[in-house]
């Protein structure tokens, strides 16, 4: 081998860490099969009725499986959670970085939220858990807080571009954006799981933000 060692043979992974590397990738994927399954069970049946069985059977693995990933249904439950918060923040961020105006970007961020809650099963999970928060037992995040702050941001931008009604108040408004799109979300899936959500929340718009079409 060269002083610099450049014509040192290519490092492969030693059959070792090849193997540990594949056991590695087994656990994500199983961690991830059994957090799908916690949601479809946290967002069909609701946290008191499901139990850690119902979840492994979803999720087509052992019981000892799922308690090698979650250390029992709470875990499961917070990490639903965090990843429904994730996947909003997710949202939250490609709005942000497309570049619109204040008022556009409130809308794009609600409209695509009731999207998410039409659609996605980890969303939906957790909206129901955070209905369910005083039966679960352990810490769970804050809700509503995180869209609060994003929207007054916007319409207080909104307000010094001069595109708020005079006296109007982006914390008083944006409060009751997420209080309508909460109480919508609700109602929609209540009535007809979710199926007319984007309408519903389109009407939201058009009522509290100025500029919003029909
Ligand atoms: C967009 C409004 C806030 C959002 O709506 C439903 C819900 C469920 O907890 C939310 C949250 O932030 O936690």
């Amino acid at each position: 081998t060269g002083v610099s060692g450049q014509d040192r043979a290519p490092r492969t992974a030693s059959p070792r860490n090849r193997d540990t590397g594949l056991k590695q990738e087994r656990a994500v994927r199983t961690r991830g099969q059994v957090l799908d399954a916690a949601a479809e069970a946290f967002a069909t049946k609701g946290f008191p009725a499901v139990t850690v069985l119902d979840v492994a059977e979803l999720a087509g693995v052992t019981k000892g499986a799922v308690y090698f990933h979650f250390a029992n249904k709470e875990a499961l439950a917070q990490a639903v959670a965090e990843e429904f918060y994730h996947l909003l923040g997710v949202i939250g961020s490609e709005v942000e970085e497309a570049g619109l105006s204040p008022l556009a970007a409130v809308t794009e961020l609600l409209e695509r939220t009731a999207l998410a809650f039409r659609d996605d099963t980890m969303v939906q999970a957790g909206a129901r858990l955070q209905i369910e928060r005083s039966l679960i037992g352990v810490e769970m995040p804050m809700p509503y807080l995180g869209y609060t702050e994003s929207l007054t941001r916007w319409l207080r931008q909104a307000q010094d571009q001069s595109q708020l009604p005079p006296g109007a108040s982006p914390e008083s408004t944006s409060r009751v954006l997420v209080s309508a799109f909460f109480g919508a979300q609700h109602i929609s899936w209540v009535l007809n799981d979710r199926a007319d959500i984007a309408e519903r929340v389109r009407e939201i718009l058009v009522a509290l933000v100025p500029g919003v079409g029909g």
